[in-house]
């Protein structure tokens, strides 16, 4: 079954990401490549990783570039992919890997982003429960962000199980620096990141605290409340997640390994390590993997669990095609067998 997949972001990182993945899917013909300040250029010229594409020449986004698509990947600024995605076609299915979609509740749009809330999609991340039938067949998917997406299959396991209080969650992650898109902004010069870290978006601020929230809500069935802190960490790729949550009265460490356990066991992408083992982004970068550990701290009377994924890959443009494989009917898998790349 080939199909046709327009990629519109082309020249970002996470467009760039999709490309690359779409290159090496066996079943997956790349059309249209489409940006905007980069438009006219050949690809190669801005993303010379991408070798079977350089010299694709990039075309400005516009609804007539990107019809005739059997799908339509869009990696564009926040508010950049809603009236694009309202112009196209019902019958073809799109994949937004910005936020526009993501969000349930207009309120939280509004408040995190300031703009009109443009509806929400079925959201792409197919470990959570009941995911892959909302996916399967789906016409519009909404792609997680990074950090959800890393803090999403760090917790859900424990909401799922009833074994966590949803009112004392603790996340902090630390991102590389491609997570904040290519575009050049002070804070992410050589000089200011290399050797350093740093957070942001501290006291609740942030934009994904909805996002995590709406997730662990609905796994929890009740209000889950959280306080989420990133950080900008001196590499170009990976997330490092430490989720924290205090334990149900009751609960003992065998309970959570068992649940953590028991979640995962036939997941192909997402793996809890062998005890004493720990999640490291070196082991993940450029592949669809996510791995977890966990510990519980009796002292504390919480559970700590770290999850390591490529925020471009399993954080984007990887949870994108194995979401597309689903909506396609193709086996989950297909074109994300990949292994990370060590050192
Ligand atoms: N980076 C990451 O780790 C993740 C990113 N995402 C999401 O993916 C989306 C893209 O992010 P990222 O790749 O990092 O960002 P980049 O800044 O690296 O890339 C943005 C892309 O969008 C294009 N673009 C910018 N403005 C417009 C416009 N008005 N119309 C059409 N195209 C436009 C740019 O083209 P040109 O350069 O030619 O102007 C470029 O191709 C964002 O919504 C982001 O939230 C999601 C998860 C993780
Ligand atoms: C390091 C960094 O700046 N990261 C981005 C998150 C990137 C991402 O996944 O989020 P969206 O898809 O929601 O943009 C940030 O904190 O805004």
């Amino acid at each position: 079954m080939s199909f046709s997949v327009a990629v519109s972001g082309a020249t970002g990182y996470a467009g760039g990401e999709v490309l690359r993945l779409l290159a090496g899917h066996p079943e997956a013909r790349i059309g249209a490549v489409t940006a905007h300040s980069s438009a006219g250029v050949r690809l190669g010229a801005v993303a010379p990783h991408l070798h079977g594409l350089a010299d694709r020449i990039v075309e400005e986004t516009t609804v007539e570039n990107l019809t005739g698509h059997d799908v339509v990947v869009l990696a564009l600024p926040h508010g950049a992919s809603g009236p694009v995605a309202a112009q196209l076609p019902a019958e073809t299915l799109i994949i937004d890997a910005g936020a526009d979609h993501r969000l349930i509740d207009p309120a939280a749009w509004e408040q995190f982003y300031g703009s009109e809330h443009a509806g929400s999609w079925p959201y792409g991340l197919p470990e959570l429960p009941g995911a892959r039938d909302r996916l399967r067949g789906a016409k519009r998917i909404a792609v997680p962000g990074c950090y959800p997406t890393s803090s999403l299959l760090a917790l859900t396991p424990g909401f799922d199980a009833g074994l966590l209080e949803p009112d004392d969650v603790v996340i902090v992650a630390a991102s590389g620096t491609s997570g904040a898109g290519k575009s050049p902004k002070p804070h992410l010069l050589g000089a200011e990141v290399m050797g350093s870290m740093s957070p942001y978006g501290v006291g609740g601020g942030h934009r994904h605290t909805p996002e995590i929230e709406q997730g662990l809500t609905a796994a929890a069935g009740t209000p889950v409340q959280i306080s989420f802190t990133p950080t900008l960490a001196p590499m170009p790729r990976g997330i490092l997640t430490t989720a924290t949550a205090r334990l149900a009265d009751g609960v003992d460490a065998a309970a959570v390994r068992d649940a953590w356990d028991a979640y995962y066991a036939d997941e192909p992408f997402v793996h809890l390590l062998p005890e004493g083992q720990w999640p490291t982004t070196g082991s993940v970068i450029g592949s669809n993997h996510a791995v977890l550990q966990l510990a519980v701290d009796p002292h504390a009377g919480r559970v700590v669990v770290c999850c390591a994924i490529d925020n471009l890959t399993k954080g984007t443009a990887g949870g994108a095609i194995q979401s597309m494989n689903l909506a396609l009917g193709l086996p989950e898998t297909l074109g994300l067998d990949l292994q990370g790349v060590a050192p």
